[in-house]
C-alpha cells in the first residue's frame, strides 16, 4: 500500500495511525504562505474567543455537507501542497483521494486549542502542516481505555472522561506535516496547551516534555535549544488542518466570499 511505503519511515512508534514528516515544504514556500496569508483580506478571517482562523474549501453544514469552494491557488498551484500530501497515501482511501477542506488557525504565543476530536464529519485522517513556529501537539486518551492512567484528574469531553495526562507529545516543527489516521483520528484527541514557550526534555532525566518523534527533528534552532536545554519560545503558528469531508453539496450556488 502506497501508505505505507512511503509514510512507514515517518511512523510514530508511540500512536498507531500517526505521521511525522519534516520539512515537508521548504522555507521558501512557507514564507510565501505566511505572505499569502497574512495578505488575505480581512471578511476571511474567521474570530473566535482566543484564536482567529479562516476556512477554505466551503463552510460545512450543521447536517455536515460541504458547499464548496474553490481552495485558494497558493495551496493547489503553487506550492502544491494537496497534491504532495496526495503523494504520501494518507487520503488514498479517502472518498476524494485528497483534502478538499482546509481550516487554517492562526495562533499567537500563549494561544493554543483545547483537546477535541475533529469528529465523523471528515473521512478519518488529517494531515496539519505548521508554518512560522512550532508547538507540542500532545494527544489524549478517554479514560475509559484500558490503558489510561487512571490516577491522573479528568476533564470531560462530549461526555466522556479524558485522561489529561497526554498519552504521547510531538513536537511539531515549522514546516512539518503531521497526520493523524485510524487510531489517532477515531479514538485519541489532541490538543495544543496555551503557553508561550515549551521545555523539551532531552531525556528521560530531564526536565521538561518528553516527545516521541526526537528522532525525525530537523530544524537546527529547535535542536540546539533542546540540547542546551532552554525553552523554546513559541512565535505566531499558522496551521492547515487538511481534511476530505465525506459529503459534499452538488448545489454550489454560494457565491465567493
Ligand atoms: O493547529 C493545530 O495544529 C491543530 C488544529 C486542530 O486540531 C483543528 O483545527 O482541528
Ligand atoms: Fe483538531
Amino acid at each position: 500500500m502506497l501508505m505505507e511505503a512511503n509514510l512507514s519511515r515517518f511512523r510514530i512508534e508511540a500512536l498507531e495511525g500517526a505521521y511525522y514528516v519534516p520539512n515537508f515544504i521548504t522555507r521558501d514556500e512557507e514564507e510565501y504562505l505566511i505572505r499569502k496569508i497574512c495578505e488575505s483580506p480581512q471578511p476571511q478571517w474567521k474570530s473566535l474567543a482566543k484564536r482567529r482562523l479562516q476556512i477554505w474549501g466551503g463552510d460545512i453544514t450543521a447536517k455536515g455537507t460541504l458547499m464548496p469552494q474553490p481552495l485558494p491557488v497558493f495551496v493547489n498551484k503553487f506550492p502544491d501542497i494537496l497534491s504532495r500530501i496526495r503523494t504520501t497515501g494518507c487520503f488514498e482511501g479517502s472518498p476524494h483521494g485528497a483534502p478538499n477542506h482546509i481550516i487554517m488557525n492562526e495562533y499567537i504565543p500563549g494561544q493554543g486549542i483545547m483537546p477535541h476530536e475533529d469528529g465523523p464529519q471528515y473521512y478519518p485522517v488529517v494531515a496539519t502542516l505548521s508554518l512560522g513556529s512550532h508547538a507540542i501537539f500532545h494527544y489524549y486518551r478517554y479514560q475509559d481505555e484500558p490503558d489510561a492512567v487512571a490516577s491522573s484528574a479528568s476533564s470531560t469531553g462530549q461526555g466522556r472522561a479524558i485522561d489529561t495526562r497526554p498519552m504521547t507529545s510531538v513536537l511539531l516543527e515549522p514546516r512539518s506535516l503531521i497526520i493523524s489516521s485510524g487510531i489517532a483520528y477515531t479514538s485519541r484527541l489532541h490538543g495544543i496547551d496555551a503557553v508561550e514557550e515549551d521545555l523539551i526534555a532531552l531525556d528521560n532525566s530531564s526536565p521538561g516534555t518528553a516527545i516521541s518523534n526526537m528522532k525525525y527533528l530537523q530544524d537546527p534552532e529547535i535542536e540546539r535549544s533542546i540540547q542546551q536545554g532552554v525553552p523554546i519560545k513559541r512565535g505566531t503558528r499558522y496551521s492547515l488542518t487538511c481534511r476530505d469531508v465525506e459529503r459534499v453539496s452538488s448545489l454550489s450556488t454560494h457565491s465567493r466570499r
